[in-house]
């Protein structure tokens, strides 16, 4: 995390694959661990979680892959047996001589059988220890069809570490992982139990602690969050008594053409939710006429003249403004973008603000490329941000968190990658991803809902990337609330509970 951030609380840190390796060998350099220890630990804790969720299990089937994955399995397979589990251990491949998963091995007085001789009855409990953060390839099909013969026959998974054939570092599934009805993971999450689709392949989720003292974040400050209240909480917008309307913030949004005025109602409803003070919609003569017929108390100004820079610049104490939702025209869109860049306002571009952009993304890219606080951010879906970063949206090789961060370093602007697992990047290496989204939030003007919001936290003096995880997490609960079928006016009706802290806190 960077110097200037507020402190984070580190139980929301994820760690990637290969942190999570830095933390197992810091724990064992410097804060008086041992391997095998940590990999007790870990069992430990799969037993726990074995024996809470299925009390009088008989028999447990342990699938023991070569690695220190495995070696959890090992482990958790004596301390089962101990209890009185009939346990039976199946596995494939050797672990490496001397290994901690060697050792575990070792100490477990378990019969050993190959993996392809699995023979699970109706309904067994399995627990899933064939790879956890060390895969990186498709899973041996020996692999494939022990997990495909307890899929059929309707056994309950418990995965350790991560379901095996999801990469721990971007949630694929690379080939041949099922779902568990549980995964326990140690230390903290992985980006792969966030990430689409291994999150919906973990079940439901246990952090457990292995013993890795959390002064480890001292030294390695974390860069990535599941994102949350807790992630932005304290420069989270509070009411004060001595503000008034414009004290509280401004946010100007751009409209569309006359019959495409509603993207802009959206986000300014949203904006105004959000908490600022005072919204204006910025606007031709004819749009401004549809606009004065549905609004009460947002303002409306004119853009006859110019671009609308003008008119933007000229309203009172405006701290962020939106453009993109229903806008249109590519050519004003493109202008006016580079012009607010070279001014106070912060710039939530979205939909076709962005599009715009599309034949020369490096104009903008070079527009908010400043010194200190970044003044852009970035709302694009995939087909978006497909528009602006083509080869990143193409490279195989990157996880969507990868991506997002890659795109945030490039354009020197708070990316929010938006879909089902939101990832929001900022320029300096700061990333979380999102979970609580729902698919009632894939309606049309549910992102205009959230770029309004954006602009709306951003105008009451968040930071710009806790601006935009809030406004994730606040559009998420909003969806939630919302329910099926709903559409975007429903989510700004429900939108106010959770722009206000004493609400989200009781929740
Ligand atoms: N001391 C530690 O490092 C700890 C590790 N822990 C466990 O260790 C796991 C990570 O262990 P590893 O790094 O050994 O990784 P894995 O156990 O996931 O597997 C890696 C091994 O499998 C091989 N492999 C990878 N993909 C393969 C494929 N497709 N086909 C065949 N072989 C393949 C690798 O070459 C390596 O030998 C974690 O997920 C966690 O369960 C825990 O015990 C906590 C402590
Ligand atoms: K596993």
């Amino acid at each position: 995390m960077s110097n200037q951030r507020e402190p984070v609380p580190h139980r929301i840190a994820v760690l990637t694959c290969g942190h999570m390796g830095q933390a197992d060998n810091w724990a064992i350099r410097h804060g008086g661990q041992t391997g095998i220890r940590l990999m007790e630990n870990a069992a430990t804790a799969v037993c726990d979680v074995t024996l809470a969720r299925f009390p009088g299990v008989r028999v447990v089937h342990v699938l023991c892959g070569p690695g220190n994955n495995g070696g959890d399995g090992f482990a958790a397979a004596r301390l089962l047996k101990e209890v009185g589990c009939d346990v039976r251990v199946w596995s494939l491949g050797e672990p490496r001589p001397e290994s901690d998963a060697a050792l575990a091995k070792a100490a477990c007085s378990a019969r050993f059988r190959p993996v392809a001789d699995f023979t699970p009855e109706d309904g067994d409990v399995v627990i899933d220890a064939l790879f956890g953060a060390g895969l990186t390839r498709r899973l041996p099909d020996v692999a494939i069809k022990a997990l495909e013969k307890a899929v059929a026959a309707r056994c309950r998974i418990i995965a350790v570490d991560l379901p095996s054939g999801v990469n721990g570092d971007s949630g694929i599934n690379l080939g041949g992982a099922v779902g568990a009805d549980e995964t326990v993971t140690f230390f903290r999450k992985k980006p792969g139990h966030l990430l689409l689709p291994g999150r919906n392949l973990c079940g439901a989720i246990t952090i457990a602690d292995i013993g890795i003292p959390s002064r480890f974040f001292d030294i390695e400050k974390p860069m990535l969050f599941e994102n949350g209240p807790d992630l932005w909480q304290k420069t989270f917008p509070r009411a004060k008594e001595d503000q008034h309307k414009y004290s509280r913030g401004h946010v100007a949004v751009f409209s569309g053409p006359r019959y495409a005025t509603g993207a802009a109602r959206l986000s300014a409803m949203a904006a105004q939710r959000a908490g600022a003070g005072a919204v204006t919609i910025l606007g031709d003569a004819a749009a401004l006429d549809i606009h004065a017929a549905h609004v009460t108390s947002i303002m409306l100004r004119e853009t006859s003249h110019d671009d609308g820079l003008d008119e933007l610049l000229r309203l009172k104490r405006c701290g962020a403004c939106v453009l993109g939702p229903g806008f249109g025209n590519e050519g004003r869109a493109r202008r006016l973008a580079l012009g607010v860049l070279g001014e106070p306002p912060v710039l939530v571009l979205d939909a076709d603000g962005i599009t715009a952009f599309s034949d020369a993304p490096s104009e903008l890219f070079e527009a908010a490329r400043k010194p200190g606080q970044s003044r852009l951010i970035l709302t694009p879906h995939a087909g978006e941000f497909a528009r602006l970063f083509p080869d990143l949206a193409d490279n195989g090789q990157l996880s969507k968190l990868g991506k997002a961060l890659k795109a945030a370093e490039r354009s020197s602007a708070v990316v929010v990658y938006k879909g089902s697992d939101t990832v929001i990047a900022s320029p300096d290496g700061c990333a979380a991803i999102n979970v609580n989204g729902t698919p009632s939030l894939a309606t049309a003007g549910s992102g205009d809902v959230l770029a309004g919001l954006v602009a709306g936290f951003v105008c009451q003096g968040m930071p710009l990337w806790e601006a935009a995880c809030a406004a994730v997490w606040v559009h998420g609960e909003a969806g939630r609330a919302a329910g099926g079928h709903a559409v975007a006016e429903d989510l700004v009706d429900v939108l106010r509970p959770f722009t206000r802290i004493s609400s989200w806190r009781a929740a």
